[in-house]
């Protein structure tokens, strides 16, 4: 149960993959939690302690990633929210020019506030941060495979430094020990690093019990800024009893299944294969695609008398080489873009031929579908990998669910095994 009846924390995520992930993660930890898509221009009623606003603004342009962002938090502030949280990738996703550290600048000036933490870490995801590095798995950061990102390739696991330059705040680090020690040194650090001025501390962390010592050290503070990691730190004196709710969905089972796939990530490039040893699969030849060819109704073509409750995979999921090779012949952001147009494209197409269980891969890809499907809300049903909750959602009066899937989550088998957790 939620210590008031008004909204307990108001989050924005800066993707979509990321918004479910932190909302399992307060549903999780027994907050009522919704995802809204974008800033809602209704007054709709949402009963929720949590509300997380989705939002697609990890590689957007700065300004308009401020703005956004800006928008999200007052709107969820007019809410009675009283805490914040600025959701961003457990392996702190940014472009070279970066919206971290510009966003949560505003942030703190939006609430008047000069104080806040940065940790990403999420250990049920072996995101660990030590001394201000970013971990994943047993290596830094920029060795992991986010070195090769089509869209924020990361090459320093140094988080000060990365952060440095995003923001116009002083930046400062709260290691690890001084983080082993508990909530109480914690706060005694906070109370000397404190200056009074615009000030962002990456703080170390290794498991989930020094989460919820950093959430509790840091509790008077009234902006967060993370991954989930944090928000399971922050349940654990943001509720009184401790939840852990299993939600079936209960939507229609009648209908057909597929996976569209537009992470390169390695992890998706693992479950792309598993799924294609034993399940049919198109997969999207950008190069024809930059051509103008009509790839999005060959695959609507393909999928015809394929589709059924063996779920059909969709993809553009390719290695390094050849997603920088599509990069050089169209640059970056519009290689990007056209593989999202043409997936999310594909994604309408199959839900109007009848699919209503749905797994998209990729933030930026599920935020190009999710849009696409006139999705305005999503309800939190049952945890099929950390990080990763089966949603329910309308998509034009008709019931789906959807799995938006980050990039680097899941286990190898994920694409075959997560309907059994519906
Ligand atoms: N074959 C390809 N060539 C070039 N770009 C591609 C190709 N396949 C996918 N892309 C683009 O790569 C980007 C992948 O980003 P996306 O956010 O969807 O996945 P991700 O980064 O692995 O997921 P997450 O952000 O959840 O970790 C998208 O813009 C997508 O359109
Ligand atoms: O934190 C994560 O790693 C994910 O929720 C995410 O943001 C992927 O885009």
């Amino acid at each position: 149960m939620a210590i008031s009846g008004k909204l307990v924390v108001g989050c924005v995520a800066d993707d979509f993959t990321g918004a479910t992930d932190v909302a399992n993660i307060f549903a999780r930890g027994g907050l009522k939690a919704t995802v809204v898509i974008g800033v809602p221009d209704d007054d709709r009623e949402i009963d929720a302690d949590a509300i997380v606003v989705a939002l697609k603004t990890r590689t957007i342009a700065k300004k308009a990633a401020v703005e956004e962002s800006l928008t999200a938090l007052r709107w969820v502030r007019r809410r009675g929210a009283e805490k914040f949280f600025f959701k961003y990738c457990s392996t702190f996703d940014s472009t070279a020019e970066g919206n971290i550290g510009p966003v949560t600048d505003a942030m703190l000036a939006e609430i008047g506030e000069t104080f806040t933490i940065a940790c990403p870490a999420f250990p049920a995801n072996a995101r660990t941060i030590y001394k201000g590095n970013l971990f994943v798995g047993d290596v830094p950061l920029n060795e992991s495979g986010m070195r090769n990102h089509p869209l924020t390739p990361m090459t320093d696991a140094n988080l000060l430094r990365v952060l440095g330059p995003q923001s116009k705040a002083e930046i400062c680090g709260c290691y690890y020990d001084t983080v082993k020690h508990g909530a109480s040194a914690i706060g005694e650090w906070l109370a000397t690093a404190d200056k009074g001025a615009s000030q962002i501390a990456v703080v170390d962390a290794i498991t989930d019990g020094d989460l919820i010592e950093i959430a509790k050290g840091f509790k008077d503070l009234k902006l967060f800024t993370g991954a989930s990691g944090l928000a399971y730190g922050l349940t654990h004196y943001l509720v009184r009893d401790q939840a852990s709710p299993e939600v079936p969905l209960s939507l229609g089972r009648e209908g057909h299944r597929a996976v569209i796939s537009g992470s390169c990530s390695v992890a998706t490039n693992d479950q792309v294969a598993a799924m294609l040893a034993d399940h049919e699969g198109f997969r999207i030849d950008v190069a024809r695609l930059a051509e103008g060819r009509d790839v999005v109704r060959e695959a609507i073509e393909w999928s015809s008398g394929r589709l059924g409750k063996k779920p059909l995979l969709i993809y553009a999921t390719a290695q390094p080489d050849e997603v920088k090779a599509n990069q050089r012949r169209m640059g970056v952001s519009a290689s990007g873009d056209l593989v999202e147009k043409a997936l999310s494209e594909i994604a309408r197409k199959l839900v109007e031929n009848g699919v209503n269980e749905l797994i998209v891969a990729g933030g930026e890809t599920s935020g190009a579908v999710v849009k696409s499907l006139g999705v305005d809300q999503l309800a939190i049903g049952n945890e099929i990998a950390p990080g990763v909750p089966w949603v329910g959602a309308m998509s034009n009066g008709r019931p789906l669910s959807l799995a938006l899937k980050s990039g680097n989550f899941g286990g190898r088998r994920f694409f075959i095994d997560a309907w059994d957790r519906l």
